[in-house]
């Protein structure tokens, strides 16, 4: 950069402290030089990672921060050192030009095999199945928009596409427009760049059903949440379907748009949990059979009752184990399984121990860890110490004796224990919900 530059880019550097979050400036905007070309600002960045994040977020804020800086509204281009020598010196770059429709009209495709047929229902994604049903069955009419949401891995993306598939089953002409957040950003940003936007505008608003996946990536990219709003508006006015995903529940998401919240509030949201045991050895049972793999209910426990975050993590497991039987040729047993998958159960053993369920449920209670131990029986310790016994049963390999001896307590009552918890997670909703947030705070 030459001392002019050097200076501008530094006021920009400052500018830019104003609007983005201090961690994008440092870790996204900081590494960046910048060379001014007479039509276009080159922007340079250290290797290929930073260069695609810079050009999927910044490059709008760049350009702002320039013109607030140097009275010259430049468009940006970023690249990388390598790249960059011989664009300045080409004069013309391979991302310059107008924008075909189809950079932005290749969407994501639907996965055929993502259907609500190959979608295990458990307790965990129960609710969120039969809405999705309801939608690709009624689109348009009730539960517009429909927003799933839930931690990685647990099927929102299945269920996004079950939908889109369903809707080009029964109407194949519908036009299903299935996009991830992060692809829209770039498309958009492309579309600003190349003056195109009113392609991309007329592409999303003529959708008969629009399915963006991971809406959490808006957050923070306010022109893009500006067009998002206004694509959402035009879509519910004509009555079209609207389905989003989100890793967490929406009005947790920060530095979103807080008429999008409310507009997403209008519809239905649903989670996605992690599933239970059962739904766990139900999914790998049906897995199996999709990878022509020969798995035993006893194995499939064995898997499901260590491998609990998430259901592409099971996926994972199975894939393991498919490719240790084409290699050493043999069945599956338990004792097989668990050297095949010793370093995803190890990961498990020692996120997962006695101490730090019982940390965990002293916390969640706001009672001391030792009260735990006490013998005192009174029901706010009581059930306290019982659930922590039930979780360590279910979550550690460790034996009744082995459990209540952690308990300064005998086996029978970690046994008693785990009795009652599960009747009363039967029964009672209170124990239940108390059950299952503590099991979702162990799991990852
Ligand atoms: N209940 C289920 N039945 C069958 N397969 C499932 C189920 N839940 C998840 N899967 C499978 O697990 C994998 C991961 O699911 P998916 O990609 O839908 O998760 P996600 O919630 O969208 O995650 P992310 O937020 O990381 O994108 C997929 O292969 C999907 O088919």
């Amino acid at each position: 950069m030459s001392i002019p530059e050097f200076d501008t880019w530094a006021r920009c550097v400052d500018w830019l402290e104003g609007e983005l979050s201090g961690q994008d400036v440092s870790t996204w905007i900081r590494p960046l030089s910048v060379k001014r070309l007479p039509d276009r600002l080159l922007v340079t960045a250290p290797n290929r990672m930073v260069m695609e994040r810079v050009r999927a977020d910044f490059v709008l804020s760049i350009q702002r921060a320039w013109l607030a800086c140097d009275g010259a509204d430049l468009p940006v281009e970023v690249s990388t050192a390598t790249e960059a020598r011989s664009l300045s010196g080409a004069g013309s770059s391979p991302t310059s030009g107008p924008i075909e429709p189809e950079r932005w009209t290749q969407n994501g495709k639907l996965d055929p095999r993502y259907t609500f047929d190959s979608f295990i229902q458990g307790k965990s994604n129960s609710q969120a199945r039969a809405a999705c049903q309801h939608v690709a069955e009624s689109p348009g009419v009730a539960y517009n928009p429909l927003l799933i949401y839930g931690a990685s891995g647990l099927g929102k993306t299945h269920l996004m596409h079950a939908i889109g598939n369903a809707l080009l089953a029964r109407s194949a002409r519908a036009r299903v427009v299935y996009v991830g957040a992060e692809q829209w950003v770039n498309q958009f940003v492309a579309a600003l760049r190349h003056n195109n936007t009113e392609e991309f505008k007329s592409f999303y608003r003529s959708a008969d059903a629009l399915l963006i996946d991971d809406i959490h990536f808006f957050a923070g990219k306010a022109v893009n949440q500006e067009e998002f709003f206004h694509t959402f508006n035009t879509l519910m006015d004509g009555r079209k379907q609207i389905v989003l995903t989100c890793d967490r529940f929406p009005k947790e998401l920060d530095r979103l748009d807080d008429r999008l919240k409310s507009r997403f509030s209008w519809g239905l949201t649903v989670s996605v949990e992690p599933p239970d045991l059962e739904t766990r050895v139900a999914i790998l049972l049906a897995k199996a059979e999709q990878f022509h793999l020969s798995l035993s209910t006893e194995v499939a426990f064995f898997v499901a009752q260590h491998i609990r975050s998430n259901v592409r993590e099971l996926e994972g497991s199975l894939l393991r184990l498919a490719a240790g039987v084409r290699l050493q040729g043999e069945t599956i047993s338990i004792e097989f399984a668990r050297h095949s998958l010793r370093d995803m159960l190890a990961h498990y053993e020692r996120l997962v121990t006695i101490d730090n369920i019982m940390g965990t449920v002293s916390k969640y209670y706001n009672i001391q860890m030792k009260e735990l131990r006490s013998p005192r029986r009174n029901r706010s310790l009581a059930r306290p110490r019982q659930i922590a016994m039930s979780l360590a049963r279910e979550l550690t390999q460790h034996s009744l004796p082995e459990i209540g001896a952690a308990f300064e307590k005998d086996h029978t009552t970690v046994l008693h224990a785990c009795r009652t918890i599960a009747k009363l997670r039967e029964e009672d909703q209170r124990v239940r919900e108390d059950y299952e947030n503590l099991l979702r705070q162990l799991s990852f």
